[in-house]
């Protein structure tokens, strides 16, 4: 056995960012940038009233209080999209709403609930510092800005951002096309009719949710029968794809054939037991021309290796770094822990917030891999390192939070 770190650096060892292909704006939602964005324009292109009132020049109401009025001369209108032809000298006001250009000449914008106006005069009632209530040219970014860098996955912000700049492509590194195979005579699909002996599959559509999830496109292959043939012909479906995921058939059953299908393609595996609970029997090779990543067949184990391997693999092809290390989350122990064992452990856990708003983890009771409903409550996992000394109460530790994705907004 080798240990988690060991297998993930030689798994991700095997690949590289997917070449870059060209989106239009609004399908880059999720998409990885591969070339920055840089805008082709400036924000705001003018200067531009940030309230609805009056285009004025500072000076002229310096001495305005609302006992005092300072009287303008009314002279035109600049409105959203229909900017004041002519130029604020002194004394005049021009009537401007929110957006609209600022007119030449005029150096402030007064809010109009400090004013009274007829159709010939403005009684500003209060003084304003030139600049108030004006957005300055380029006070959002300029021309030839670079709004987004390469690298980043693009939010729903990000997708405002780039349209603002006025950019309607995007040059975003090609989705991942990952191809998903269960095994076993005893599966089902869901709704199939099920045989006495019969379980439903739940392992393949929760892989290519995360592989959706995570920006990928999966094709769901089916499930292959226990023979190696078959496991075989159908593996042959991943051709073209940049990963096949296996689940089940890991271990060293009679009836495990990932494993002998792999070694009768004459193919040594670089990954062949990963000292991790849950997980142990994880395997990584090629199956002819595409890579190869078996998962074990317990589905909580198929979900935590899917998290520790696939989802990095997933993130390097997009040119995204294997890890998102922006947000170490901490949590305190509302329970002891007991010392580890030599497999690395990853504890599914529910977070909480105590009476401070300090986050809390509580580890579920049953930690068996079979328990779907648990894996689906938990909020996170709580790794411990192999032979990790036990953890009291109390003890503040480091999690994995259980939510990530491309619908981050
Ligand atoms: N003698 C040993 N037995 C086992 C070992 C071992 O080291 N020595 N390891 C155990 C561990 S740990 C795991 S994990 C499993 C991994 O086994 P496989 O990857 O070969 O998986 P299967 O035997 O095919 O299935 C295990 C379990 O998972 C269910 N399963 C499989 N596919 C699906 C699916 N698509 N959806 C839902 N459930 C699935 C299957 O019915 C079994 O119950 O091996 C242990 N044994
Ligand atoms: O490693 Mo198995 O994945 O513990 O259930």
């Amino acid at each position: 056995m080798i240990s988690v770190a060991e297998a993930r650096a030689r798994i991700l060892s095997a690949f590289a960012p997917l070449p870059a292909e060209t989106v239009a704006l609004p399908d880059g939602l999720g998409r990885v940038l591969a070339e920055p964005v840089v805008s082709r324009l400036t924000q705001p292109p003018f200067h531009a009233a940030a309230m609805d009132g009056w285009a004025v020049r500072a000076a002229d109401i310096a001495a305005a209080t609302a006992d005092r009025p300072v009287p303008l001369r009314r002279s035109g209108e600049s409105a959203a999209g229909h900017a004041f032809a002519g130029s604020v000298g002194a004394g005049d006001a021009v009537r401007i709403f929110t957006g609209a250009p600022l007119p030449d000449g005029a150096d402030a914008v007064v809010m109009q609930e400090d004013c009274h106006a007829d159709d010939a005069v403005v009684r500003v009632g209060r003084s304003v510092a030139a600049g108030r209530f004006v957005r300055r040219a380029g006070f959002d970014f300029a021309a030839g800005q670079e709004l987004l860098p390469k690298g980043r996955r693009l939010t729903a912000r990000d997708i405002a951002l780039a349209a603002g700049g006025n950019v309607p492509w995007l040059t975003v590194h090609r989705r991942p096309r990952i191809a998903v195979l269960a095994t076993g005579d005893e599966i089902a699909l869901p709704g199939d009719p099920l045989g006495p002996s019969q379980i439903v599959s739940t392992n393949a559509l929760g892989l290519c949710a995360l592989i959706a999830a995570q920006g990928g496109l999966a094709h769901n292959l089916g499930v292959a029968k226990d023979t190696a043939d078959s496991v075989a012909t159908m593996a042959k479906g991943a051709a073209g794809c940049d990963l096949l995921v296996t689940t089940g058939g890991a271990a060293q059953g009679d009836y495990d054939l990932v494993r002998d299908v792999l070694a009768e393609s004459g193919v040594a595996l670089d990954v062949q037991a990963v000292a991790m609970r849950p997980g142990k029997a994880l395997m990584f090779g090629r199956a002819g021309a595409v890579p190869l990543l078996g998962l074990p067949g317990n589905p909580v184990s198929t979900g935590v290796t899917a998290l520790l391997f696939l989802r990095p693999i997933l993130r390097v092809l997009q040119g995204l770094p294997p890890e998102d290390d922006r947000l170490p989350l901490r949590a305190r122990l509302t329970v002891g822990l007991r010392a580890n064992d030599r497999r690395e452990d990853y504890l599914r856990a529910t977070l909480a917030a105590d009476g401070d708003g300090a986050l809390t983890v509580t580890p579920f009771a049953r930690q068996d891999s079979a328990l779907t409903s648990l894996y689906a409550q938990a909020d996170c996992l709580i790794p411990r390192l192999p032979n990790a000394d036990p953890e009291p109460a109390g003890a503040v530790v480091t999690v994995l939070p259980l939510i990530d994705g491309v619908l981050s907004l």
